[in-house]
């Protein structure tokens, strides 16, 4: 089944073209990341697919149900991760993952019992006395992904969930993600390239608000006869035209 279809999603800022007649097909349980140079229009096209901010023209369709005409049953199987982390800086870890539960319409025992749950899977069992706000920016991270999870969506998206971390908290963020894989959709945007070879099933390049390419780092590779992933996607990423 497909988690994500857009059809000629287009958002305009003025004058400014931030994307332009996107079209894409996310399969479910996929983990797809979304790669373009700054300003290639990602975020925008994140922010449009969760619904915090209205296409021009065009429209996506998750699980069936479309961002312009539905968007309330959009954001009912979704969450984000946003690139700003969203953690509540004031309160503990445990409180964060409570109120997010209980504003999710968990009635309090249940919120407590999902907060338990998620403290076990994500490892957060060490920090979940302390405020966020003293957290590294890598707990801060993964507090802010469990948070994500725990309203249990169906489709996660995740912007740049290793900005900024070093490389050991990159790594452990690496393996959470993994471990999520196949079982909900994931669309992951990042600038480091690695992250995208090792954790995504599909890449999709983005440059000046157009999709430029579309598949495996292999595949892409191969299309423009590379041999490094990164030659392959500055290639992809200065080629002129749509696909
Ligand atoms: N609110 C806004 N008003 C005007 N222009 C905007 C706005 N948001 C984004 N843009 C412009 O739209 C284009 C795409 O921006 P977007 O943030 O989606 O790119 P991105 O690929 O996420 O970049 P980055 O990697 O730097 O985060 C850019 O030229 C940006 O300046």
């Amino acid at each position: 089944m497909i988690a994500v279809k857009t059809i000629d999603l287009v958002k305009k800022y003025k004058n400014k073209i931030a994307v332009n007649k996107l079209n894409l097909s996310i399969d479910q349980g996929e983990l797809f990341a979304l790669l373009g140079v700054n300003g290639a229009g990602k975020t925008t096209t994140i922010k449009m697919l969760s619904c915090l901010s209205s296409p021009t023209s065009g429209d996506a369709i998750l699980l069936g149900d479309s961002i312009v005409k539905d968007p309330f049953k959009v954001k009912e199987k979704i969450n984000v991760s946003p690139q700003e982390t969203a953690v509540a800086p004031n309160l503990t870890v445990r409180e964060n993952l409570q109120t997010i539960a209980e504003l999710y319409g968990n009635k309090k025992q249940d919120a407590i019992k999902k907060t338990e749950e998620m403290i076990i899977r994500f490892g957060l069992g060490e920090i979940e006395k302390s405020r966020a706000k003293t957290l590294s920016g890598g707990w801060q991270r993964r507090l802010s992904i469990a948070m994500a999870l725990i309203t249990e969506p169906e489709i996660l998206f995740l912007d740049e969930p290793t900005l900024g971390l070093d490389v050991l908290a990159r790594r452990e963020l690496w393996n959470m993600v993994k471990k999520l894989k196949g079982n909900i959709t994931i669309i992951l945007t990042t600038h480091y390239l690695e992250e995208a070879e090792a954790l995504s099933d599909r890449i999709a390049i983005m440059s000046e608000g157009e999709l430029k390419a579309v598949g495996t780092s292999q595949e892409l590779m191969k299309q423009t006869d590379k041999d490094k992933f990164e030659d392959a996607f500055i290639a992809l990423s200065m080629m002129e035209g749509v696909i």
